[in-house]
């Protein structure tokens, strides 16, 4: 990929200390020259960590609630799908918190109304949205029909994949040119050519993509890539003998898989992971499905990236807008959040179970999506 700086290169602005050593020597690394990498100051969160403690935390009953918390079990998409809805008390639960948010294949018509005149932007999250939750995280391949649904509709709507994976695996994935893409959890997003420029991001650079067609690339979080991939190799080593524990490396974050981990010691899990990043500061621990996650210390989330590619469309502030994000997990709060707080849109929750969320409507699972996507398109 061929890479050319804008006018508004990155500022160095490192607010904290960063060891030298961590950030010498391996400038190779940086999408764009490491002089111009930035902790873009105004991004920096502060998020005291205790240096002591930490291992304490883990092996506090909150932790291993979290870890269990983290995921229902997956169902295979078979034909028993509904299997996990077997007890008459968890469908009920079910059905009464449809009523809190009810299905968007049922609500169509509603939202449909809803968007008469407006121009939808479509937000799609990619693991358990688009590909069924499955236990190796390199074979959660979306169906042919799912892509066929999702390139009918960017036809018709600016359609955006919002992932926790790097950017590259996700494209991997889908295969499917007319989209953005925002990989490792926002921070990194490849969205058009701004005719607009987003307020105070001033750490783009123009790049071609894979046709050759001049694009965006935001990467708030570039100047973490050689830390990323320091604590990447530790994670490797230190689960090495942790039977089923898997490491990911992300880009801009790691995930540390333990779905198929024996549940007895996931807290060796959540040792490895805390002691290895014990020494960095910068970088926090967040749960998502059977995943703790590495990921640097910045304001910068799933919602952040909905604002910065509505902005970056043109489409922000525009009455005749209706932006719509779907997904599953956790980290998808953070958008279903920034849609609901300005009334701009809305977020479709998917979930076969009853979960507190900031999104309007739901959707069960992946084939409702697709569903969904098909009449929307
Ligand atoms: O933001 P997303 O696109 O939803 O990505 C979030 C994480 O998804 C992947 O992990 C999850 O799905 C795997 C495959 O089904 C599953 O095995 C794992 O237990 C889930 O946590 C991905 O591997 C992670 O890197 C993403 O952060």
């Amino acid at each position: 990929m061929e890479l050319k700086p804008n006018n508004s290169a990155p500022v160095l602005t490192d607010s904290a200390p960063i060891s030298k050593s961590r950030l010498s020597g391996r400038s190779g690394l940086f999408a764009y020259p490491a002089q111009g990498a930035s902790f873009s100051p105004n991004l920096i969160l502060n998020i005291p960590r205790k240096k002591t403690g930490v291992l304490d935390d883990v092996r506090s009953s909150s932790w291993l609630d979290a870890m269990k918390s983290s995921s229902p079990p997956h169902k295979k998409f078979t034909k028993d799908i509904n299997n996990e809805l077997a007890s008459p008390d968890a469908d009920y639960a079910y059905r009464t918190w449809l009523l809190n948010y009810p299905s968007a294949l049922i609500s169509f018509e509603k939202i449909a109304n809803n968007a008469k005149g407006k121009r939808i932007a479509l937000f799609l999250d990619y693991d358990g949205t688009l590909s069924p939750i499955v236990d190796n995280p390199d074979c959660a391949f979306m169906s042919n029909a799912m892509r066929h649904a999702v390139k009918r509709v960017a036809k018709y709507f600016p359609t955006a994949i919002i992932s926790g994976r790097s950017r590259d695996k996700v494209y991997e994935f889908v295969g499917l040119t007319e989209l953005y893409y925002a990989g490792s959890h926002g921070m990194d997003i490849m969205g058009p050519v701004q005719q607009y420029t987003p307020d105070g991001h001033q750490t783009s650079v123009w790049a071609t993509d894979q046709q050759g067609k001049e694009v965006n690339l935001f990467q708030p979080a570039s100047a973490f890539l050689p830390m990323i991939d320091e604590v990447f190799r530790s994670l490797v080593e230190c689960t090495k003998d942790i039977k089923g524990a898997k490491v990911e490396n992300n880009k801009f974050c790691i995930s540390v898989h333990y779905r198929n981990v024996d549940e007895n010691i996931w807290t060796t899990v959540a040792h490895c992971v805390q002691d290895v990043i014990k020494d960095f500061p910068r970088l926090r621990l967040t749960h998502g499905r059977k995943v703790l996650e590495v990921r640097p210390v910045i304001d910068w989330d799933k919602g952040k990236a909905v604002t910065f590619l509505l902005e970056s469309l043109g489409l922000s502030n525009c009455d005749d807008v209706l932006p719509i994000y779907v997904g599953d997990d956790r980290t998808d709060e953070d958008a279903f959040k920034v849609l609901k707080e300005g009334n701009r849109g809305y977020g479709i929750l998917v979930s076969s179970a009853p979960k507190e969320t900031n999104a309007c409507y739901s959707l069960r699972d992946p084939p409702e999506v697709k569903t969904h996507s098909t009449c929307t398109g």
